[in-house]
């Protein structure tokens, strides 16, 4: 989705979508001097009802000028059970997110509070977060590389697939380390996927045998 992870105290995240959309503020209805945003209160609204393990997800319209969140918005969502928070617009209180050790993806950091620039339209609709779709209840995917989501009717089919693929990667990656050639080994040809099986029914013969004893 083009956004980066906040801090590097965690590894990744998997979560289901509950999304938040912007549009731009305008003094009547979004008093910045106000503390309790009593004119649009969806915000606080959203953190105070995402669940656990699910991601609130941003449409910020690609836009850095206000925060959609800070560490207070994060954290207490964090404490509700929350995988992620992720914007295509920026965080404020950029450091003490990095702190908190919880998955948290941006644009950039801003010192601008979020009814400068924006007024929240609605929760839980279909948004567009980084140009890419995102519907409730979809399926987000981060690493410290990015995020993904994937359609909610496609995730149980790719699920164990996924995990599969990243086991023989993993283990092509250490045939690369060793000095392997690519030819061979990535792709993998028949007589390489048959090592891997091996490999693998041996490496769960000897988990089986761990959990035996
Ligand atoms: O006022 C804001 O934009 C939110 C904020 O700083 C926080 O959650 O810590
Ligand atoms: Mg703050």
């Amino acid at each position: 989705m083009g956004l980066s992870p906040v801090g590097d105290g965690f590894r990744g995240f998997v979560g289901e979508a509950f999304t938040m959309r912007f549009i731009p503020s305008r003094e009547d209805i979004d008093p910045v001097g106000d503390p309790y945003r009593t004119g649009n209160v969806l915000q606080w609204e959203a953190v105070e009802s995402v669940g656990p393990r699910q991601v609130l997800v941003v449409d910020s319209r690609n836009d850095t000028s206000a925060a959609s969140a800070g560490d207070m918005l994060l954290t207490r969502a964090m404490k509700r059970g929350a995988a992620d928070f992720v914007t295509d617009g920026a965080f404020r209180d950029g450091a003490a997110i990095a702190a908190l050790g919880f998955p948290a993806y941006a644009r950039a950091t801003t010192a601008t509070t979020r009814p400068a620039a924006f007024h929240v339209a609605d929760l839980n609709a279909p948004i567009a977060c980084a140009n890419v779709a995102v519907h409730p209840g979809d399926i987000l995917v981060g690493d410290r590389d990015g995020v993904i989501v994937v359609p909610r009717s496609l995730a149980a089919g790719i699920a164990r697939p996924s995990v599969e693929q990243e086991r023989l990667e993993a283990w092509l990656h250490q045939r690369v380390r060793d000095g392997e050639p690519l030819w061979g080994t990535y792709p993998p040809s028949a007589e390489t996927l048959r090592a891997y099986e091996a490999w693998r029914s041996a490496h769960q013969e000897h988990q089986n045998q761990e959990a035996r004893a």
